[in-house]
């Protein structure tokens, strides 16, 4: 089989596309949200797998910025839409897209890349780790009170038109991505996402509703949701689902919980994607009934090792030498002496002897401080070469919030 990886052309796009929505099951996506992806698609950050005429594989790269600890912005490919046709799997095409991508994301000189998968199991062996995870929250809102802090009676809030609302949720959000690492800075159009709203999606639901938080006139939050309408025997419990609830202050964002666990003729909120340490399980009356489940998120990549560790910062003092492998991108295997604090770090090469020994998904795992470096040793991933070193870097790759992914891409 001789195939040919090139980057993608626009008058390509509606082939290359039709492939991907065929490897994700062939159900066409509905106009406006492919009219988006089309509009969001970076040509010369995608590249498609051609087999004479047809094409057979897809990979894009957006460009993004991710927050990182410490509050910089670390350039990013924002690996998406990847897909190979079912005629032509395991025949190594997936394996030749990402060689393809990460030498460029390499040339392009950023140093991360970072994607959201549609099965775990497929990245690791190209050396992405799971940097965050999401919790999945089901509240039982017929018996779980939310505890609110004080200033939350003085939260208005009112029902908008969420496309009317639109800039000023938008100004919220962006006001919000530099407070957890893991958040991207988007560039122009993105704002559209959250907004998509298509009747063949809601399965039943209500269109996208919208409510905004404010305190002295100025927009302090805002929640999106859908309302689904359900009863048995004529008892009503329906199904609130929240897309998305952010607030700048605790008591805004409590208004906005208690808001969506009261509304009349329903019994469950649920919310997809939450931090896996979102201040709402702090404020419930019942944990038990908040149904929390936790699952992969962004999966993260070290491109360059060296730039990459020396963009962020350490929760506490750290000086240790690691022996990284990195099979797939060999321009990073080697001894890296990583030496930083909350002010900043240098991350250089060194002859030095390794004091902890990994591979790169591991930093990539740890780099966004979600998992500890202790938590990988226990798994046998990470090894203690220097008795100390492993506490001294698992406490210096903290973050006092964990990183967070708002939304998929
Ligand atoms: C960021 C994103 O867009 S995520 C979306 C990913 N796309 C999809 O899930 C759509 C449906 N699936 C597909 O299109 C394809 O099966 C892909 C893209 C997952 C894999 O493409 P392929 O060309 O078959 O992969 P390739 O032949 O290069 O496989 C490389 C290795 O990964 C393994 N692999 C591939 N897919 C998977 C999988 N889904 N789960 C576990 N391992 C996998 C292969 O077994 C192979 O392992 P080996 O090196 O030990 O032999």
């Amino acid at each position: 089989m001789t195939t040919d990886v090139r980057v993608l052309r626009q008058d390509e796009w509606e082939r290359w596309y039709a492939r991907l929505e065929v490897a994700f099951g062939g159900v066409a996506e509905p106009p406006q949200e492919r009219r988006l992806w089309d509009d969001l698609t970076e040509l010369d950050r995608s590249v498609g797998v051609w087999d004479g005429a047809d094409c057979v594989g897809t990979a894009g790269a957006f460009s993004f910025r991710v927050s990182v600890p410490g509050g910089a912005f670390v350039d990013a490919a924002g690996v998406t839409m990847v897909s190979v046709a079912a005629t032509h799997r395991r025949r190594g095409i997936l394996t030749s897209m990402m060689r393809r991508q990460l030498d460029d994301v390499r040339d392009w000189g950023e140093p991360l890349a970072v994607l959201t998968a549609s099965e775990p199991a497929i990245y690791g062996r190209f050396g992405y780790g799971i940097g965050t995870r999401q919790a999945y929250v089901s509240i039982d809102s017929s018996r779980v009170r939310i505890d609110a802090p004080a200033g939350t009676d003085d939260v208005r809030l009112r029902f908008v038109d969420a496309a009317e609302a639109a800039e000023r949720c938008e100004a919220v959000y962006l006001r919000t991505i530099g407070t957890r690492p893991g958040m991207l800075a988007r560039s122009p159009g993105w704002e559209r996402l959250p907004l998509l709203d298509e009747p063949e999606e809601r399965n039943g639901a209500s269109p996208l509703q919208c409510v905004v938080a404010e305190r002295g006139g100025e927009t302090v939050g805002f929640t999106r949701f859908h309302n689904k309408p359900e009863s048995e025997w004529a008892v009503p419990h329906g199904r609130i689902q929240a897309r998305d609830v952010t607030a700048l202050d605790p008591a805004a964002y409590a208004a906005l919980w208690r808001f969506l666990c009261d509304i009349d003729l329903t019994s469950t909120v649920e919310a997809r994607n939450r931090p896996v340490d979102d201040p709402l399980l702090s404020m419930v009356s019942d944990i038990r009934r908040c149904g929390v489940r936790v699952r992969d998120s962004m999966h993260v990549r070290l491109v360059d090792v060296g730039t990459a560790l020396e963009a962020r910062t350490y929760l506490t003092p750290v000086d240790v030498v690691f022996e990284v492998e990195d099979a797939f991108c060999p321009w990073n295997e080697g001894r890296w002496r990583l030496s930083g604090d909350a002010t900043g770090a240098s991350c250089k090469r060194t002859e030095e002897p390794a004091d902890l020994t990994l591979s790169v998904r591991e930093l990539g795992a740890a780099y966004l401080g979600d998992v500890s470096l202790a938590e990988l040793a226990g798994a046998g991933r990470v090894r203690e070469v220097r008795q100390g070193a492993l506490a001294e870097a698992a406490l210096a790759f903290g973050s006092p919030v964990k990183p967070w992914l708002q939304h998929g891409f």
